[in-house]
């Protein structure tokens, strides 16, 4: 059979890479690239048979470009996982936190980690591609000085040494990841959950009565969040994760929703893993 090919930001030991083994297991091929423009990208020309693309984390909130390149790539939600997050902060081994003076990693990596850096104002944050090449180019180039923030499976590929361990915000650390595919999901009613982009027509309370909707129906708001519709300044569509028991009576609430409030696209279809 040949091996699944699936699209990921970041090089062995991110993030992005240890989703793919857990969601896909080890028989895999893993296209890895810097951005998540090119992840969707690669998705959509047939390239990868699927993409994964953080979506948001429980410290630092939602990586909002993303949303927008689902949205525009017309990429389907095919499902989720919650990974729990742990970040070392690690440099070449014998280096102490004194020698330190920088620290690179990925953007959402050093939001997870503000409070610690606040402490240790003598270290510069640049922003970075992902946490393990951060971690793979130090010890590639040999740099002292320099630190990384990632996981202790990329300390251990890349030879570094852990100087703080779990250094982020709350030790209880989890981002959210959905998996990607270039196909509209075929209805299946034993799904929980959905993610949906409802563009509501501008009426006074228009939201607080979908929200109103929502909740009569027992259907469970998981996420909202509002995105501004570029071609029209000031205007906003909103993406909402909804969870559901009953099949049927969350796709009367989508045609409910239609009738009385706006445009509902359906991004995904999928069972919550929460
Ligand atoms: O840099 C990585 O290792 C990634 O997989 C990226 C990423 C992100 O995009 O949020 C994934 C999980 C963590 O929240 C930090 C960084």
């Amino acid at each position: 059979m040949t091996q699944l090919k699936i699209a990921i930001q970041g090089v062995p030991g991110s993030f992005h890479h240890q989703v793919a083994l857990r969601n896909f297991g080890e028989d895999i091929e893993i296209l890895d690239f810097d951005t998540f423009p090119s992840v969707a990208k690669s998705v959509v020309t047939g390239e990868a048979d699927f993409g994964i693309m953080a979506i948001e984390n429980s410290i630092a909130g939602a990586i909002f470009p993303n949303y927008d390149l689902i949205d525009r790539f017309e990429l389907s939600i095919r499902d989720e996982y919650y990974l729990p997050i742990g970040h070392q902060f690690m440099a070449l081994p014998g280096q102490t936190i004194e020698d330190i003076t920088e620290v690179r990693s990925h953007p959402m990596a050093l939001l997870q980690c503000k409070a610690f850096f606040a402490q240790h104002p003598h270290i510069r944050l640049k922003e970075d591609t992902d946490t393990a090449s951060v971690a793979r180019d130090i010890a590639a180039g040999n740099l002292k000085g320099v630190a990384a923030i990632a996981s202790s499976i990329a300390a251990g590929i890349y030879g570094m040494e852990i100087i703080a361990s779990d250094i982020q915000t709350i030790k209880n650390n989890f981002t959210r990841f959905i998996i990607l595919q270039k196909e509209p999901l075929k209805p299946s009613t034993s799904v929980n959950k959905a993610s949906t982009k409802v563009t509501i027509q501008n009426q006074k309370g228009g939201l607080a009565k979908l929200l109103t909707l929502i909740a009569d129906n027992e259907i469970d708001l998981s996420k909202i969040q509002s995105i501004p519709v570029i071609e029209k300044p000031w205007e906003y569509a909103f993406f909402i994760d909804l969870v559901f028991e009953n099949y049927t009576v969350y796709k009367n609430t989508i045609e409910e929703i239609q009738l009385n409030f706006g445009d509902v696209k359906i991004i995904g279809e999928y069972l919550s893993r929460k």
